[in-house]
């Protein structure tokens, strides 16, 4: 094993010895009340006072001078107030994206939540009218702009997918073991006992007396007990809840009915909504059940016709048959989304984690980032404090690197949106600083992708860029990137610094917020390399984020000077003192 100068990676206590200490000094405290009804044992509380933790500029006046003189540099507040808080190496690797609904519509809650670092918001189009999204992301820019955060947008598309109605304005209904119910295409107001509306005239089709209809992935389980015409009637062989809009599946001796119903990926409603992000300005359009690679590319070259390439494109993994495409998928996209909600609808729950983690390490070999996302803290939408398992569930998320996570009800409807994100961000500061005591980027695979000479140089300078980082044990790397390329191959090394990705493209700064370890910067870049890094250190300096000694690893693009090989400038490597 290499010799490793950083002080975090010499001689670490066993293991035990850490997770106690971990557990009663940096994450978990102080227990909590506890909820009568569910917890017969004390739950995992968090460190008391976490409003105020939530927050890392908490003085108005103090964040409002601080946005202003971040303009100049184009450092977001929240990054910059973190690491004169924490230094270098207690800033935040994995990135938080939070799904908006009610629960944090206003400009008060997003304030919050942007202090709390959330990084992406996301806009689920299959709740809430065009009108609400569009008063979201306009207030999330308008904090941007004035107070001085980066926050991305990210729409998620509805898509096509097999659903029962609303019951009639019930919020759910309770289904007894043996009890018959119909399921039924024909459309009526109200509510009929014992029948529930589905929305697919074809819902039925290939399916034979004796399958199994599952409701979002076991909530109720039934078995088919007769066709009438187009409807089925099924008898509840496992009693439970049906929630409005629940999904449904077929299955045969333990195995989905796949079924193709010809539906499009993209709907009409879809691409109305994708017109709409454009319109916005979305940064990154995530796409719901994804099939195959040509979803992806559709939507890609229907941007970049429009030359708006800088909207990057998620592929939500989140069906049988994206997984049976997946390397495709994921080659073709600018990211990727583990979308573990839906995934249990069409898999068994069982299956999942080696599904994630087959996907993060794919997603990390092919350098696209990948988000982790649903259920994450599920509990924390009724409950102060999340579940161990949970915690636990967290944590081996960003043990295994994947870029970011992601909440859902937790930040829409939940009771504690900006708790729920608060334990998020502590879970990552303790498994990142576990990875960096353990040296487990050691143990990352490098895969060779690049296959033309100039890609192939910029891969092996990124390699050997962030074993000398590790091996010097710099307080940071300094890249200055046009396209945030570099910077995603920096990232994908898994550095133990930080990585300020320094780029004069506002759409390249707002992509880069799904990069694990990627703050990025923007300032207006000189073809001059050596007046790029004497411009950002001084800038730095005299926002007191740097000091003079502190060792910085500078990585430049040759994108900055033009095709390849650049007249005068080529790409390099230096380590700098800050003078
Ligand atoms: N814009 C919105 N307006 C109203 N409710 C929303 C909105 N976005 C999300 N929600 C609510 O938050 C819940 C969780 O969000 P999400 O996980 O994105 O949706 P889903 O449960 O459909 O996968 C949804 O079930 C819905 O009740
Ligand atoms: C993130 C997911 O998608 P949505 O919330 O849009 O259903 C999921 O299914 O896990
Ligand atoms: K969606
Ligand atoms: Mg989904």
């Amino acid at each position: 094993m290499a010799a490793s100068a950083s002080p975090a990676a010499a001689a670490p206590p066993p293991p035990f010895a850490r997770a106690l200490s971990s557990s009663t000094s940096r994450l978990f405290a102080l227990p909590l009340p506890l909820h009568p009804t569910r917890h017969k044992s004390p739950r995992i509380a968090i460190r008391a006072p976490i409003a105020t933790r939530s927050s890392l500029i908490s003085d108005p006046a103090a964040a409002a001078a601080a946005a202003a003189a971040a303009a100049e540099l184009g450092f977001d507040a929240v990054s910059e107030a973190e690491l004169r808080e924490k230094g270098f190496m207690g800033m935040r690797k994995t990135k938080l994206v939070c799904t908006l609904g009610p629960a944090c519509g206003s400009a008060e809650a997003l304030e919050r939540l942007a202090r709390g670092g959330m990084g992406v918001a996301r806009l689920n189009m299959c709740h809430g009218s065009r009108d609400w999204h569009r008063g979201a992301i306009r207030a999330l820019k308008r904090l941007n702009r004035e107070k001085g955060f980066c926050v991305s947008v990210m729409m998620d598309t509805e898509g096509s997918q097999l659903l029962m109605a609303d019951h009639g304005g019930v919020s759910s209904l309770k289904i007894e073991d043996g009890s018959e119910w119909l399921f039924t295409t024909e459309k009526f107001e109200g509510s009929r006992p014992f029948t529930i509306q589905v929305n697919f005239e074809g819902f039925s089709e290939g399916i034979v007396v004796g399958d199994e209809l599952v409701i979002d992935g076991g909530m109720v389980t039934f078995e088919v007990v007769e066709k009438v015409g187009n409807d089925l009637r099924c008898k509840c062989t496992d009693s439970g809840l049906l929630l409005p809009r629940a999904k449904l599946s077929f299955w045969r001796d333990g195995v989905l009915v796949e079924r193709n119903f010809g539906l499009p990926t993209l709907s009409t409603k879809d691409w109305a909504d994708i017109e709409f992000g454009i319109s916005e300005g979305v940064d990154f359009i995530a796409v719901s059940l994804v099939k195959d690679v040509d979803d992806i590319k559709h939507l890609k070259n229907y941007l970049a016709r429009r030359s708006l390439d800088s909207i990057k494109v998620i592929a939500k993994i989140e069906s049988l048959d994206s997984l049976k495409n997946l390397k495709e998928i994921v080659g073709a996209s600018d990211g990727v989304m583990v979308a573990r909600g839906d995934l249990g609808v069409q898999v068994p729950l069982e299956q999942i984690p080696a599904i994630q983690r087959e996907i993060t390490l794919l997603c990390r070999q092919l350098n696209k980032p990948v988000i982790v996302a649903s259920q994450l803290l599920e509990s924390m939408v009724e409950y102060p404090t999340p579940t161990r398992a949970e915690v636990a569930d967290v944590s081996e998320a960003v043990r295994q690197y994947a870029d970011a996570l992601m909440l859902s009800a937790e930040s829409a409807v939940g009771a504690f949106a900006e708790k729920s994100l608060s334990v998020l961000r502590m879970a990552c500061g303790r498994m990142e600083l576990w990875n960096r005591e353990e040296n487990q980027q050691k143990l990352l695979s490098q895969h060779q992708l690049a296959v033309s000479l100039p890609d192939r140089i910029s891969e092996q300078i990124c390699i050997s860029a962030v074993e000398m980082a590790n091996n010097l044990g710099v307080d940071a790397i300094f890249v200055y990137t046009k396209h945030g390329h570099m910077a995603s191959l920096l990232s994908s090394n898994r550095p133990n610094p930080p990585i300020f990705a320094f780029t004069d493209n506002a759409n390249a700064r707002k992509s880069m917020n799904l990069y694990w370890g990627v703050i990025p910067i923007q300032l207006p870049l000189l073809d001059d390399m050596e007046e790029n890094i004497k411009q950002t250190f001084n800038l730095m300096k005299s926002r007191n984020t740097v000091k003079p000694g502190d060792l910085v690893l500078v990585v430049s693009d040759s994108d900055l000077h033009g095709p390849f090989p650049a007249p005068s400038v080529f790409q390099s490597v230096q380590v700098r003192t800050i003078p």
